[in-house]
Formats: structure tokens, sequence, C-alpha cells
């Protein structure tokens, strides 16, 4: 048995005149932590809204993404079975994961949906026993005392942290982290890629994280695939990517991977960052 969880052949996304993923081609091997690395604008989100069908690629392409062994799109076609698929597949985003006028606790439990009947999911019903994975889970993320508060009064990094209880009730086994840590401040953003690191590492979840900065993928991801305008201009090792492989890659880009001077959220520095 295939022990791939991702495969990306030849992916191709144009918006209008602008192609934003040049042919892609990647594979992502079961319990992987992945950073995606990228200046502004190079495909990162594209990419990620790919693995769970919420992007198709060009219609005219010979795309093909299969997730967990089962083809998800193929040609800018979803599979019959795409929705099977997506429910092994979590996404948490920069913002926007929770709904906020519900509690903690039930955009938790938003997790448990596809294995619920209809009418519990219309009428939020949820069996005793999702109520305890719900409530577990949200313990894991050292949040369980905010689960009955609506999700529009926790801090941008219990946010986060809810959304990351939402994917274990899923039982996701796979998370799509998309830039999860942009907005937040240095303590919350070192907490939010712990949890993905240890669900990771705990749970053999497979995670493939978006990340601005190359010193979060440094402390937390063996593996970086770097993108420059839609095409993959490194996937391997991310301690091969010293500053001077970066500006080699990146130009006057190179900046924006770099943590900045006086920045106190860089929780690791690798390599000198002058050269
Ligand atoms: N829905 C869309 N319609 C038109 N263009 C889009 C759309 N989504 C993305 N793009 C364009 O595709 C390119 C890649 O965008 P994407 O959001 O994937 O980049 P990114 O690397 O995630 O950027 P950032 O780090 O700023 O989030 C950009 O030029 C963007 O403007």
């Amino acid at each position: 048995m295939t022990n791939n969880v991702i495969q990306v052949t030849q992916l191709r996304k144009t918006f209008g005149a602008h192609t934003a993923l040049r042919d892609v081609s990647l594979s992502v091997q079961r319990g992987e932590m992945v950073a995606l690395l990228g200046a502004s604008g190079s495909g990162k989100s594209t990419l990620l809204r790919h693995l769970n069908g919420l992007h198709r690629a060009d219609a005219s392409s010979t795309s093909h993404v299969e997730v967990l062994g089962r083809t998800l799109q193929r040609g800018g076609r979803l599979a019959r079975d795409a929705r099977a698929t997506r429910a092994q597949v979590a996404a948490i985003f920069q913002q926007f994961n929770l709904v906020d006028r519900l509690s903690v606790m039930k955009n938790v439990l938003a997790g448990a949906l596809h294995r619920q009947p209809l009418w519990r999911g219309l009428f939020a019903q949820f069996p005793q026993h999702e109520l305890q994975r719900a409530f577990d889970a949200l313990k894991r993320v050292g949040i369980e005392r905010c689960a009955w508060q609506r999700a529009s009064t926790l801090s941008g990094g219990q946010q986060q942290r809810a959304a990351i209880s939402r994917a274990l009730v899923q039982g996701a086994q796979i998370i799509l982290a998309d830039e999860p840590i942009a907005s937040l401040d240095p303590e919350s953003s070192r907490r939010v890629m712990e949890l993905l690191a240890e669900v990771n590492r705990e749970l053999g979840v497979t995670v493939i994280v978006s990340l601005h900065q190359i010193d979060y993928a440094f402390a937390y991801c063996p593996r970086t695939v770097a993108l420059r305008a839609g095409e993959v201009v490194h996937d391997g090792a991310t301690r091969d990517l010293t500053p001077q492989r970066l500006r080699d890659l990146y130009g006057t880009q190179t900046d924006e991977l770099m943590p900045r001077p006086h920045d106190a959220s860089a929780p690791f520095h690798p390599v000198p960052l002058a050269a």
C-alpha cells in the first residue's frame, strides 16, 4: 500500500489572464509536516484550496489531485465521492474559521456533522459521546474553559486553537492550514504551531501549513515546498533553504520570507541572516 496521502500532478489554475499555478506536481507522505512557503501571490492558498476541492483546476488541463488514494479532482472536475474524501481533510484558515455567533462548542461540534444523520445536524443535537469528544479536543488545545462562550469573544490564537479542535473532532487525517499564524502575536503563533506539530507527531495527522516566513518552517517543518509565481522552486529539506538559496530563488522577494531583524516573533534563527 502506498503511503502517499496527497498526489498532485500537473496542477494548473488560471484566473482570467493570470496563471496562479503552473503545472505543479508534488506528493506528500502520511505523517509528514510540510511547510508551504512563498512570497505574497505565489499561489500557496490556491494550491491548498485545490487539495480540498474548494478550487477546481483548469478544465482544459490534465491536472490530477489524489487525496488518500482517491481521485479528488481530474481535469477540473470533482470526483463523485469528493465529499467523502473531503471529510478526511480539515482546513484551517488565517481568518473566518469559526461562526462568530455560535458557541465555541458548537463550532467544534461542526467537525462531527459528517457523522450525524441530517436531522441531528439541523437541530444541532449531538449524542453525548460527540459532546465528550469535542470537550476532550478543546481540553487538548487548552481552551476547554471557553467552551460555552461565543466564538467572537475568543482571541485570534484561541480561535485557531478552536479550529484545531474542530479538525480533531472531524477525525481528519490531513490538516491544511493556510497561514494560520499570519495575524497572531508571537506567543500565540508559537502555541498554534506547537499544537499543529503535536497533532502531527502524536496522532499521525499529515499537516501542510502555508507560512510567510521561513523561520517558522525551520522550527516546525522538516520539509518545505516553496512556490514562486505558481511554480515549485524548492521541494525538499527545510534546512537546505539557506539565505543564499532563498536569494537565488526569490531575488528581491527574499526579504518577505526572512525574519525581520527586530522581530521578536522569530522562534528560531537557523542560519545567520546577514551573509
Ligand atoms: N479568486 C481569484 N480570482 C482572481 N485571482 C485570484 C483568485 N485567487 C487568487 N488569485 C490570484 O492568484 C495568485 C495566487 O494567489 P494566492 O492567494 O494563492 O497566493 P498566496 O501565495 O496564498 O498569497 P498570500 O501569501 O498573499 O496569501 C495571486 O496573483 C492572486 O491575485
